[in-house]
């Protein structure tokens, strides 16, 4: 039986040498598995003589018992490195500094339309919306342009498939306000527009805001007081010089241009005005003999890049995000 020794001394070595769990369990197979070589003992005990027996199975268990220890030991050990190792890799350093979330933002345009429709609450205007995809009667017929107009023509004009358009200005906005409510009518129509045409100053899809107040007693003198202060305050400018240059719309009669003097004495024109036609009235069943009311549109993309220093349109629609960061 000093094999008994000997063999534990060699499974106690192997298992001391074992990398890894897997050949642990490998070693612990050698030596306890069914055909294990300290199995293999137990199974001889049969050929001892009796009184030989007894002591002998003693020490073969005595010695399985060590070979245990030294395996679960060293299985603890492999385990406690393994989590050491894994900790040491998943580690998460909590005090360096946070990446930072970059924030999000509203586009420039975005941004001087709250910044105009703000301007105009203050003055007493709501904001009105209206559909994007417009019929021919509420973005041509009810504003007094007719048939043969050259705004309709297919070279101005993004007609869909049933003859509706993608409206080319914002005022069949103000065309369906007249029609659901009673004046005093007193609205801005921002919104997106849609024209056939794009260069560095045209997109075929713009901003436009419009305005329009119909009440008894409205005058041109109202028109330019209100228009005069809201150009003063967006550009941050009292002194601003504002000019009213005759022109023709087919929704306005006493029609203007609307130009301001920028600070090298040069004149910009930033919009359109006029007193409502009384047809567009009439269209509205507002008595023009009752009623009288202005209008302007302006361009608010052109509003942004007067603002922000932007001289090529494309820019707002590129989505460049170091672009479009620099406005927030
Ligand atoms: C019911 C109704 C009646 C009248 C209306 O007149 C809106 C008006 N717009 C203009 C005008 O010059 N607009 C342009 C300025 C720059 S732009 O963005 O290209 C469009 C003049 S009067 C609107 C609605």
């Amino acid at each position: 039986m000093n094999n008994v020794d000997a063999i534990l001394q060699a499974g106690q070595a192997a298992v001391a040498a074992a990398a890894d769990l897997i050949e642990l369990e490998q070693v612990k197979a050698r030596y306890l598995g069914k055909s294990g070589e300290l199995t293999e003992l137990l199974k001889q005990l049969g050929k001892l003589a009796p009184e030989e027996r007894k002591a002998a199975g003693a020490t073969i268990n005595l010695a399985k018992q060590a070979f245990e220890t030294a395996h679960n030991d060293k299985r603890d050990q492999l385990n406690a490195a393994k989590l050491e190792a894994q900790l040491a890799a998943e580690s998460l350093d909590v005090t360096l500094p946070g990446r930072g979330l970059v924030g999000g933002g509203l586009h420039p345009v975005a941004l001087t339309l709250e910044r105009i429709a703000g301007l105009f609450r203050t003055m007493g205007f709501e904001v009105a919306d209206g559909p994007e995809i417009e019929s021919d009667f509420y973005n041509f017929q009810a504003l007094n342009i007719p048939e043969n107009h050259p705004a309709r023509a297919m070279q101005d004009t993004f007609y869909v498939e049933n003859g509706d358009v993608l409206r080319t200005h914002t005022s069949p906005i103000q065309a369906r306000f007249m029609e659901s409510h009673r004046p005093p009518i007193k609205i801005v129509a921002p919104g997106r527009v849609y024209r056939v045409d794009s260069d560095a100053t045209h997109s075929p899809m713009f901003h436009q805001m419009e305005g329009l107040w119909v009440d008894e007693g409205v005058s041109f003198a109202d028109l330019k007081a209100v228009v005069t202060d809201f150009l003063r305050r967006f550009f941050e400018r009292d002194d601003l010089q504002v000019r009213f240059r005759p022109s023709f719309f087919p929704f306005t009669e006493t029609s203007a241009e609307i130009d301001v003097l920028d600070e090298q004495g040069r004149w910009l024109e930033v919009g359109g005005c006029g007193m409502v036609h009384p047809n567009v009235l009439r269209i509205a069943n507002i008595d023009p003999e009752t009623y009288t009311g202005f209008a302007f549109g302006i361009g608010l993309d052109r509003f942004a890049m007067l603002r922000y220093g932007v001289n090529d349109l494309r820019l707002f629609f590129e989505n460049d995000l170091n672009f479009l960061k620099q406005f927030n």
